[in-house]
């Protein structure tokens, strides 16, 4: 089986080795001979001296002058991503991708395009990396109503929150760090504002709930604000900080959200750390389920392609039920009573602390003042976020104060 491989970096040369080294294996147990027979790249002088330049191609038009049986997209962004996908399924050739930003951007749209032309479009390795999580989903889970979906989703920002709380070290720094691990974007403002996770949140829930949810619709925020204070109140708390993305199905509509949070070091995220990757799901008959594994690096995520070729090979042609029609109302805050962390600043003291205790029952209320600025942290109890915020402007109008507030995340 002929294979059109497009893009050889981090993601694309993981998959070019482990098919070579799967390559007997593959003949063995399935009797097919697979193998890369093109590459697409941007500049083509990177890869001189690779021992199969010969296949490696910069041109698309090049490329699709042979005749190929699967096409592997990992290029990543829309355009040409999106176009050269489509050319694919057109000519009815099964499609696997890595790319989260088409799938949540245009997943429904080139789902139809391969559905009408009698071929597949599988994702694995768009979510959580290595970790086998849309096939058990859709397949194994079937029998569920998927009733909420927790995970930590997104690599970079773990590894950079796990850097700055482990070794003490810069949010620069460990961005650094994780982009020389190959974990983080081309552009890593998707990892660190969010975004990345949010995608696939939106994957997962979209097959989760069987509903059509718009990425850009629902609550955003990522680390790109975390302070190294924030770091050393989780320190002092025992708290570890996550960027969390999680949703519920309330009935009448959708919550959904990527932020960071706290979660105590007795929860189940505390110890997911580094590039690691966590997904609680719970089902009505199942109960809750925790997945977890690798979630962004060269040979995980090429473990997850691997895993889409291998069921093109057998023949075990599933559709991904990606649901893309009846849109869903969104619900813009958290709806739960809970514990927050609020960081105030800029604040006087003492009137910020007789408001608050004014505000929200002193008995629920823990101050903690920042050993090296004027920040003052805050733990408090609130039924829901919508009153909380309501009850946190007005303190930010009268004390003439700054705030942030985190949830302190109890799975
Ligand atoms: N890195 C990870 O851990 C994970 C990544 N993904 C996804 O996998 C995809 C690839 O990521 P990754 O491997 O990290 O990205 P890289 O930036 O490392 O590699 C991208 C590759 O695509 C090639 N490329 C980019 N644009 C074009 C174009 N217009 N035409 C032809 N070739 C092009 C580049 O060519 P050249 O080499 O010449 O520059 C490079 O070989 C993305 O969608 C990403 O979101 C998913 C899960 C995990
Ligand atoms: N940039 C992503 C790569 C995998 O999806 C991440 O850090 O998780």
């Amino acid at each position: 089986m002929k294979i059109a491989l497009l893009g050889y970096g981090t993601v694309g040369s993981g998959v070019y080795e482990l098919i070579e080294k799967n390559n007997e294996s593959i003949q063995e147990n399935f009797s097919k001979d697979v193998r890369v027979e093109r590459i697409l790249v941007n500049n083509l002088n990177k890869y001189k001296t690779h021992k199969a330049f010969n296949i490696f191609t910069n041109s698309f038009d090049e490329l699709i002058k042979e005749d190929f049986d699967i096409a592997i997209e990992t290029i990543g962004g829309i355009y040409p991503a999106y176009d050269y996908l489509e050319y694919f399924l057109k000519k009815g050739i099964p499609v696997i991708t890595a790319n989260k930003d088409l799938i949540a951007e245009k997943g429904p749209s080139l789902l139809e395009i391969a559905k009408s032309n009698n071929t597949i479009l599988s994702f694995e390795a768009s979510v959580g990396g290595g970790i086998p999580i849309l096939k058990p989903l859709q397949e194994c889970l079937a029998g569920n109503t998927i009733k909420n979906i927790s995970a930590v989703i997104n690599g970079t920002t773990n590894y950079i929150l796990t850097k700055m709380f482990n070794d003490d070290i810069s949010y620069e720094a460990a961005l650094e760090l994780a982009q020389e691990m190959g974990f983080a974007e081309s552009d890593p403002t998707s990892d660190v504002e969010g975004y990345d996770a949010m995608r696939k949140l939106v994957i997962l829930s979209s097959i989760g709930y069987k509903k059509n949810i718009k990425w850009t619709d629902l609550p955003i925020e990522g680390i790109s604000n975390i302070l190294k204070s924030d770091i050393d109140y989780a320190h002092s708390e025992n708290y570890r900080m996550k960027l969390m993305a999680f949703s519920e199905d309330m009935g009448d509509g959708i919550y959904g959200t990527v932020r960071p949070v706290y979660v105590t070091s007795q929860s189940k995220y505390a110890k997911i750390d580094n590039e690691y990757n966590a997904v609680i799901l719970e089902g009505d008959a199942v109960g809750e389920l925790m997945f977890t594994g690798k979630g962004a690096g060269k040979f995980p995520t090429a473990s997850a392609i691997l895993g889409d070729l291998l069921d093109i090979v057998q023949n075990k042609k599933k559709h991904p039920s990606y649901h893309y029609q009846d849109s869903v109302h969104i619900h813009q805050y958290y709806p739960r009573k809970s514990k927050w962390v609020i960081r105030l600043t800029n604040g006087k003291l003492h009137e910020l602390t007789r408001l608050l205790f004014e505000s929200f029952s002193s008995n629920a209320i823990k101050l903690s003042k920042d050993a090296n600025s004027d920040i003052l942290y805050v733990q408090l109890v609130a039924e829901n976020e919508e009153t909380l915020l309501q009850q946190l402007n007005q303190i930010a109008h009268t004390a003439n104060c700054k705030y942030k507030h985190f949830l302190v995340f109890d799975k």
